[in-house]
């Protein structure tokens, strides 16, 4: 298997106890995977570790078959976008400077942004709906709005894999299921490797083509979302009772509450 991310036996903690227990996955290339979990489950501090942020205390993370930590932060850049939770931008930048800054990986240290960068911002702007915004001071929008500046921005990273935390929190019906296809489209026709965490198992398990149910830091099931998305797994971990539904001719199931 082509691996894009492979995580080895790891563990992790921030104090004393370990958030993140033996956790070993292979995510391969060009995949869309999504992470589920309850709340405080670890799938931030996953995320975090696997774009290394955070630093495992024991095992490993191979990107492309390299230790992540001995990949350069330029180097890495290019590879991995990520789009975090919350991302607090102190200055008053304009949306349009705020995503042009995804192209620092690919400028050296005093090279201002060309015509291709400025291309290739303007390409992510229009593809999740922000070019309108360009002009607004990044302190000045909404959190949907801010939300999809962010994505903009990684993608004008041009990354191979794209990793995003909760994307679609703060987003109306329309722009969750816009930025989803969007992601899916990427994942589709570029090849680029999605991996993101959602709180919504539904949509989850209709974009992804493998879905990560996290546990208390460790992982209960690794699979297609049919092999996930059952009864015992959902109560199980979220302990509730939940009906599965299939629509016709979709192999994807719905959960719902009882
Ligand atoms: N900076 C930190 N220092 C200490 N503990 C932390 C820190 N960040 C998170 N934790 C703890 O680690 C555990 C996992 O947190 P994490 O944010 O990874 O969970 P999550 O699954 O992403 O949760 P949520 O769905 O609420 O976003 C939680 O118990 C949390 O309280």
């Amino acid at each position: 298997m082509n691996t894009a991310v492979h995580i080895e036996k790891l563990t992790f903690k921030y104090d004393t106890d370990e958030v993140l227990k033996d956790i070993d996955i292979e995510i391969p290339k060009g995949s869309f995977v999504g992470i589920l979990g309850p709340n405080g489950s670890g799938k931030t501090t996953l995320l975090k570790n696997i774009c290394n942020i955070l630093k495992p205390d024991n095992g490993k993370i191979l990107i492309n078959n390299k230790n992540v930590s001995n990949i350069k932060y330029k180097e890495l850049a290019k590879i991995i976008a990520v789009v975090h939770q919350t991302s607090e931008i102190q200055f008053q930048f304009s949306v349009f400077d705020v995503v042009l800054m995804g192209r620092f990986p690919y400028l050296s240290r005093f090279q201002s942004e060309g015509k291709k960068d400025i291309e290739i911002a303007k390409e992510a702007m229009l593809s999740t709906g922000t070019w309108e915004l360009r002009d607004k001071s990044i302190n000045e929008i909404s959190g949907g709005e801010r939300q999809r500046v962010m994505i903009a921005r990684a993608l004008t990273q041009q990354p191979q894999i794209l990793i995003l935390d909760e994307p679609i929190s703060h987003l109306d019906i329309k722009y969750q299921i816009g930025i989803l296809d969007l992601c899916k489209k990427l994942n589709v026709e570029n090849q680029i490797t999605v991996i993101m965490t959602l709180h919504d198992i539904n949509l989850a398990g209709r974009y992804s083509d493998y879905l990560i149910l996290l546990d208390k830091g460790r992982i209960k099931v690794m699979d297609t979302p049919e092999k996930v998305l059952t009864q015992e797994n959902i109560s199980n971990v979220y302990d509730i009772e939940v009906d599965i539904l299939k629509r016709n001719g979709d192999k994807t199931p719905y959960i719902i509450p009882i």
